[in-house]
């Protein structure tokens, strides 16, 4: 019954903090590693489930609370203890795209159930991640590239784990579903998922620009309405939204740059710690290193540099574009962020025109103190 579910889904001795934490659940300022420790380490279960009670989708689908909690510690459960792509992720790109579907822009947008595919996919996306790239699993002949014929093999393993774990009765949150719904639910999921295959970036930044250009011109511009739903986009065609929302769960699967910086940087620290233990077994088995893998010759600032002028900023600002001026944070995140990691790289080199080489900051400070004499 409902009296013993938890108010965030999971039981914590920490539910006051919680709560003052999820009072920021429709904020880009979560700060879901706060989450993660004050929900005894299930973010992506009382993240997703404090978004569909806030949603209304429990009633809207008829859901049983205790089958989403159900399905949703399991699925968290799937997720491994690897440093990046662990539940925390999910449960920051489930908020994400949360947020997002929130801008005014998409105020009349999409249908309950592509709100609620949405979020699934985000929730799923990367479940039971091994922690090394696709590449990486083609190279070593691992079992899942066997299966997957090496195509999108990550994103295809974490939809098929995912719905084997809708199959168990206790699990099936979307029972009351009708038989269309559900078949819509998955084609929406599928789409979104495969869709978070780097590979792909290509050709969505490739169509981004005219998608969006024929977006803007039809936004209805009605004149009497007041200013919020002025700019809402209409999309008239399923296929038109679901590209939409596979922008958009890109957009939130390459969001850290975009988040404070001192957010941002703990995932640095963790995307790089999986990408140097990558490189580390691919040392070890004489295999040639990745880019970006390997830790003795590692950039970390330049490769977020990288990283943000090649990839993220200009999908970004795409979607600013289209829903002006409501993405203006983000933008300023990224430059911000950019802009302290180029810091870091000036910085290092003054610091290394001194005598010694040592790098530490009461080194440096010792140092200014000498010049000012
Ligand atoms: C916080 O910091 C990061 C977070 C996530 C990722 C992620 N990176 N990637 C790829 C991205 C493109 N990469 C580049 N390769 C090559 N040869 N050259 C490049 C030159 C400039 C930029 C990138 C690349 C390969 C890795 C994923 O596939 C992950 C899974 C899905 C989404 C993003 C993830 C990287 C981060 O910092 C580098
Ligand atoms: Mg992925
Ligand atoms: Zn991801």
């Amino acid at each position: 019954s409902m009296d013993t579910i938890p108010r965030f889904g999971t039981e914590t001795p920490h539910e006051a903090k919680l709560a003052e934490l999820m009072d920021n659940i429709d904020a880009w300022g979560l700060n879901i590693f706060d989450v993660h420790n004050y929900s005894q380490s299930h973010s992506l279960t009382s993240v997703m489930y404090t978004i569909f009670k806030k949603r209304n989708l429990i009633e809207t689908f008829r859901i049983s609370p205790q089958k989403l909690i159900n399905y949703l510690v399991t699925l968290e459960s799937h997720y491994l203890d690897v440093p990046y792509h662990c539940s925390i992720h999910a449960a920051d790109v489930t908020q994400a795209i949360h947020v997002l579907l929130l801008i005014p822009s998409f105020e009349n947008t999409f249908t309950d159930l592509e709100i609620l595919a949405a979020l699934f996919a985000a929730a799923i996306h990367d479940v039971d991640h091994p922690g090394v790239t696709n590449q990486y699993l083609i190279n070593s002949d691992n079992e899942l590239a066997l299966m997957y014929n090496d195509t999108s093999v990550l994103e295809n393993h974490s939809l098929a784990v995912a719905f084997k774990l809708l199959q168990n009765e206790d699990c099936d949150f979307i029972e009351n579903l009708s038989d269309e719904q559900r078949k819509i639910l998955r084609q929406i999921s599928i789409d979104m998922v495969l869709a978070t295959d780097m590979s792909k970036h290509g050709a969505i930044m490739q169509t981004i620009q005219s998608f969006h250009q024929s977006l803007k011109a039809k936004q209805c511009k009605d004149s009497n309405s007041n200013s919020s739903t002025n700019d809402s986009l209409v999309l008239t065609e399923q296929k038109e939204r679901v590209q939409l929302l596979r922008e958009m769960l890109h957009c939130a699967d390459l969001s850290n740059p975009t988040k404070h910086l001192s957010i941002y940087t703990q995932w640095v620290d963790r995307i790089m710690d999986e990408f140097h233990y990558q490189g580390d077994r691919e040392r070890s088995a004489g295999m040639p290193i990745s880019p970006m893998c390997n830790r003795r010759t590692a950039d970390i600032e330049m490769a977020q540099i990288g990283f943000i002028q090649a990839i993220v900023e200009p999908l970004w600002q795409m979607w600013a574009q289209l829903v002006y001026p409501h993405c203006q944070q983000m933008l300023d995140n990224i430059d911000s962020n950019r802009q302290w990691y180029e810091y870091q790289i000036s910085n290092r080199s003054s610091r290394n025109n001194t005598s010694d080489k040592t790098t530490s900051q009461s080194h440096d400070s010792k140092e200014q103190d000498k010049l000012k004499g």
